[in-house]
């Protein structure tokens, strides 16, 4: 009997790993290592000429072009902090539309002419980078051989350095763009739909009254949830590996039903991780504020507070590169998948959505006069407006092959997208429903002061975990982004369609305000007629409840289960166009997106596919038919030796190999299919509706398996092992 050297090992690896590695970080260094590493706005003061940093300014503060020469002096600006800090190369990174994070690395030497090289770096190799970048998704949008694209610095995100073992990297944010000016990437739909937003919001607090009225961004604050497990686990398990989740494994006799690893006391191990990972993305100045345990066994989560939108996308995408990568220093591997272990919760990450300025504040704080309520409440319905309308852009934004597993299983959002308001803005918006709006909930709080809208209070509603889109109090959580995702695309389409919201409430206002109508009652207005045609998004209840499920139906809310099924609402007509209108992306661009999304979903169940067959074939199958042909020799052996053989276990061990023997020919037989078939959306639909069916019949079989064969024979570590041992 051949035992499995390489899961035992691994057990006593992690059992016996000790952290050594160490950062030089306490609470009273916090504030100096903060933004160490980030070409600071205070920086750029110190080292640029006045008349050049003022420029600077100007260009991040209204968003408009960038002078030439104020580009050569901010690149040498910049090249001198980065050679300083012991950078050999500038790195143009960015967002192509596989979600991850791109870059492309060039040396600042260059020869001088004269067998030497020197430092060189110019405003335009600053600005501007051309990079084949061929083999990167663009959906159609560009033949192979039109391979150019262009990466452009976003000068609203700093600059920062990426610090190795051997040296630094200048690393400058950028869009990435087709030789056509189509987009290519995540960064630029967020910069086209924060300017879009800024205009419409402008022209809102414009009709308050407002007169100061600086740039108006959203802010987002992204909570990043993933499992960390011991790396030895991680290294003998091709799912986790490839896959990254597991594709068999048999329940272990404890998962989270206790709920004690929920704000659970913080392993060592893990906290110096998370020490680490702090320590690093301080250095990058990305705000972290929160850490702690997740509900499921190795599950943790990570959190920053509110920035400037686009620069929170940027630092989101470096906290997962810090958490992967710092996790192998503590022996780590950190799991992004959203449902790396089936059975208990998977991750998500809660995209903490709002907007607002300098002068008027966040746009979402209900406030504390009638006048701010009235124009809170328009915001409020904007909101409510654009998600209504476009639920299934936001479902869509969100689906994926991983997501998929995770949205509707009773501990994430369902796939219906509804929104969380609490009582008493709900009760608000009923009210406009029928007319005016003149009372708030709480007994005794009727207002007199303006007669059609009511006082609201701060934090008067409760947290819902089960809705999709929840009013938190001063913001919004979209909770079905996923923990793998990039923020990019959800909170572009955000910005996109409460942009496109506020620009028809904005029309109705100023339109009516023209023909003599009050603010106030043109208002009030606006609200009743957004209250009755959306109110049946708004939905305070449980969402994992059937009865919602079958009144969302009633509604007429999307009930989108699955990527094939969402996809088709990136292009719907009414999708394209509030996109076009607000300028942030085409159709054929909606079109492109909607490609990728549906090509990536069919490749990451292909992967899956193999997967299951490789290690079936050549673990599991040679496992069981060990411990079957053992079991035979101990039947004729007994026989042997005159007695009467208990043949039910060789039988029910034999039936089980057959049976998986059985589901995976009928795996196996599906090969080739997709090649058949006429377009992606029907590839996609067969590998959600035949394919992942048969993956999943085949992982119950294993997992039966599981539960009789020999533990010491078990070729890959355990549910038990990696969720426990730590
Ligand atoms: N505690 C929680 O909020 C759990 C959230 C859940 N893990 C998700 O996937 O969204």
């Amino acid at each position: 009997m051949s035992v499995s050297p390489a899961r035992l090992s691994a057990i006593s690896a992690a059992n016996n790993y000790r952290v050594t590695a160490t950062v030089a970080f306490n609470e009273s260094h916090t504030a100096e290592l903060f933004g160490r590493n980030v070409f600071t706005d205070e920086l750029m003061q110190a080292r640029l000429p006045k008349a050049i940093y003022k420029s600077l300014r100007k260009t991040i503060e209204t968003v408009s072009k960038l002078e030439p020469a104020t580009a050569d002096a901010v690149a040498t600006a910049i090249k001198d902090w980065a050679l300083e800090r012991g950078a050999t190369h500038y790195a143009h990174v960015f967002q192509p539309l596989t979600g991850l994070t791109a870059e492309k690395h060039d040396s600042f030497l260059e020869p001088d002419g004269k067998d030497g090289a020197i430092a060189e770096f110019s405003g335009k190799q600053l600005i501007l980078g051309e990079s084949d970048a061929s083999a990167l998704p663009s959906g159609g949008i560009r033949a192979t051989f039109e391979a150019r694209g262009y990466t452009a610095w976003d000068v609203t995100s700093p600059c920062y350095l990426l610090e190795n073992p051997n040296g630094a990297t200048l690393c400058i944010p950028t869009v990435f763009v087709s030789w056509t000016g189509e987009s290519l990437d995540l960064k630029t739909p967020i910069l086209r739909s924060a300017e879009a937003l800024d205009e419409q919001a402008r022209r809102i607090l414009k009709l308050f009254g407002h007169t100061d009225v600086p740039l108006v961004t959203p802010t987002a604050g992204p909570e990043q949830e993933y499992f960390l497990i011991d790396r030895n686990f991680f290294l003998a398990r091709p799912d986790l590996m490839t896959a990254g989740r597991t594709l068999f494994g048999a329940r272990p006799p404890k998962g989270q039903e206790f709920a004690d690893q929920y704000y659970g006391v913080i392993p060592e191990r893990v906290l110096a991780y998370m020490h680490e990972c702090e320590a690093e993305l301080y250095k990058l100045g990305v705000p972290i504020k929160t850490r702690h345990n997740e509900v499921a066994p190795s599950q943790y989560e990570i959190a920053p507070v509110y920035e400037n939108a686009n620069v929170a996308a940027d630092h989101q995408q470096l906290t997962m590169i810090v958490l992967k990568r710092v996790a192998r220093k503590y022996g780590f591997e950190c799991i992004l998948h959203e449902k790396p272990f089936s059975g208990v919760n998977g991750s998500g990450k809660h995209l903490n959505w709002s907007l607002g300025n300098s002068v008027q504040g966040n746009l979402l704080d209900p406030g504390a006069t009638p006048h701010e309520n009235m124009q809170f409440l328009v915001f409020c319905a904007a909101i409510i407006r654009a998600v209504h309308r476009h639920g299934g852009l936001l479902r869509a934004l969100v689906g994926s092959a991983s997501n998929d597993q995770r949205l509707g299983a009773n501990e994430a959002p369902p796939a219906i997208i509804s929104i969380f308001l609490g009582a008493q803005l709900s009760d608000v918006f009923e009210q406009l429903k029928k007319g005016r709006a003149c009372s708030s909930k709480k007994a005794g709080t009727i207002q007199l002061g303006v007669d059609s809208l009511p006082v609201l209070q701060r934090d008067t509603g409760d947290r819902n975990r089960t809705s999709p889109f929840a009013f938190t109090g001063n913001k919004f959580e979209f909770r079905a982004v996923g923990s793998n995702q990039s923020i990019g695309a959800p909170l572009a389409a955000l910005n996109t369609i409460v942009a496109g919201s506020l620009n028809r409430i904005a029309d109705q206002l100023e339109k009516g305000v023209a023909d003599g109508k009050k603010l106030e009652d043109a208002v009030s207005e606006v609200l009743t007629q957004i209250a009755r045609e959306n109110g049946a998004v708004i939905f305070n209840g449980n969402g994992y409840s059937p009865e919602w499920h079958r009144e969302a139906e009633r509604l007429g809310l999307l009930n989108l289960k699955t990527t094939p099924d969402a996809a088709v609402w990136m292009v719907a007509p009414d999708t394209v166009e509030c996109f076009e209108r607000m300028k942030v992306l085409t159709k054929r661009e909606l079109e492109s997106r909607r490609e990728i999304a549906l090509e990536q979903y069919c490749k990451a169940l292909n992967v899956e596919t193999r997967i299951v067959i490789e290690m079936v074939s050549t673990k599991y199958i040679p496992t069981a038919i060990r411990y079957q042909t053992e079991l035979a020799r101990n039947i004729n052996e007994i026989k042997a030796v005159g007695a009467v053989p208990d043949t039910r276990l060789f039988e029910r061990v034999s039936t089980l190999i057959a049976g998986l023997q059985n589901e995976l020919d009928k795996l196996t037989g599906m090969r080739g299919k997709q090649a058949t078939l006429p377009d992606l959306l029907a590839e996609a639909r067969h590998y959600c509706h035949e394919v992942l069916p048969q993956l999943n019949a085949i992982r119950q079989a294993v997992d039966a398996l599981e539960t009789v064969c020999p533990d010491d024979t078990w070729p890959v570590p355990t549910y038990e092992e990696m969720l426990f041992i730590k």
